[in-house]
């Protein structure tokens, strides 16, 4: 199986980085500076699941595309906020026979890739994993959870699933094949949103939340989350729902979501696609719940995101 890799960033990177471990054909589309990054370090990956050193992984740039014939899985893996551009620059390896595998948090990008491509072609998918680049533009993994989810959104992408399911047999990560694929991908936006949300919001970990005595925060972002899924028709499960309080309220959890890691950075954010595409989605539209904890956690990004944008004109 001829796999792309759109971006060799924290994701991308890291399930990318393991699939070549074991010897799968992968190729990283990366814009030019990453090119030239993985030139001169390799892909380098420093996990507690143990690391690894790729020296020279194969990159294309989207200009060198067009001569590479279609690829069979494109493993999507860019920011939402890139997704256009994205697109667009993978658009040359999809044929009739592709499959693109998307990575990101949220949903919004299906509708896009749908658009695009045509939904037959579009898997349903999302990954499990704390991780980001350094300094050195090595990727760390910061705890122990390394999964990818992916599974069938159309009739007719059954082989595909299996192909994909095959070609992941045997890499350092956990690989699941789905038959409920979009209820995933709603319960870990649910779960994410509420992170995110809390601990963007408070600038702290859930474990600071928690000591500050307001661990009701990430629960009341949840809910309302959750609401919002089981009025789209996704309602969590009960176990997964158990899973996330604990998460969401433990005492001394250092977790944070990785766009808090976006807001300490002064980088852009995926708050549109993550808290502003669920409010969209709310029942009674957007502004039904005005004073609700999940339009105060978007209002705190947008604010954020209007200053870094006034601060540094030009920027994303
Ligand atoms: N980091 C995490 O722990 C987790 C992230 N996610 C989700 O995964 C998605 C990706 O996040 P993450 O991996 O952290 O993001 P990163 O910013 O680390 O990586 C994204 C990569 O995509 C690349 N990219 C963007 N546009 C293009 C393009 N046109 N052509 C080639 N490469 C491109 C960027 O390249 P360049 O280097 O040139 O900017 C960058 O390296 C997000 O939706 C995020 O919410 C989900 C679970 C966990
Ligand atoms: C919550 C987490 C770490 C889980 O994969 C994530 O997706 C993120 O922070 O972006």
């Amino acid at each position: 199986m001829r796999i792309l890799v759109v971006g060799a960033g924290a994701t991308g990177g890291y399930f990318g980085g393991r699939l070549l471990e074991a010897g799968r054909d992968v190729t990283f589309l990366v814009r030019p500076a990453r090119a030239e990054r993985l030139a001169a370090t390799g892909l380098v990956i420093r996990s507690v699941h143990g690391d690894a050193a790729l020296p020279s992984p194969p990159t294309v740039l989207a200009e060198d595309l067009g001569g590479r014939g279609p690829f069979d899985a494109v493993l999507l893996s860019c920011k939402a906020y890139d997704l256009d551009a994205a697109i667009e620059a993978f658009a040359p390896a999809v044929g009739a026979r592709t499959v693109v595998l998307p990575m990101l948090n949220g949903m919004r990008h299906l509708d896009a890739l749908d658009a695009r491509f045509g939904v037959e072609r579009v898997l349903g998918g999302a990954c499990f994993i704390s991780a980001a680049l350094d300094d050195e533009g090595r990727i760390l993994h910061r705890n122990d959870v390394h999964g990818l989810v992916y599974g069938a959104r159309a009739d007719g992408q059954r082989a595909s699933v299996g192909a994909i399911s095959a070609a992941m047999e045997g890499v350092r990560f956990n690989a699941r094949a789905s038959d409920d694929v979009l209820l995933d991908m709603w319960e870990k936006w649910a779960f994410l949103a509420a992170l995110a949300g809390a601990t963007c919001l408070m600038r702290a970990s859930i474990g600071d939340i928690a000591a500050a005595g307001g661990p009701d925060l990430p629960l009341a972002l949840l809910d309302e989350c959750v609401a919002i899924a089981a009025s789209a028709g996704r309602p969590p499960r009960e176990k997964y729902l158990a899973w996330a309080r604990g998460i969401l309220t433990a005492q001394g959890s250092p977790m944070t979501a990785s766009m808090l890691g976006d807001v300490e950075r002064g980088a852009p954010t995926e708050a549109d696609h993550i808290l502003g595409d669920l409010l969209r989605r709310a029942p009674g539209g957007p502004g039904a719940g005005a004073s609700s904890p999940l339009r105060t956690a978007y209002l705190a990004l947008k604010a954020y995101e209007a200053r870094r944008l006034r601060e540094r004109p030009g920027s994303h």
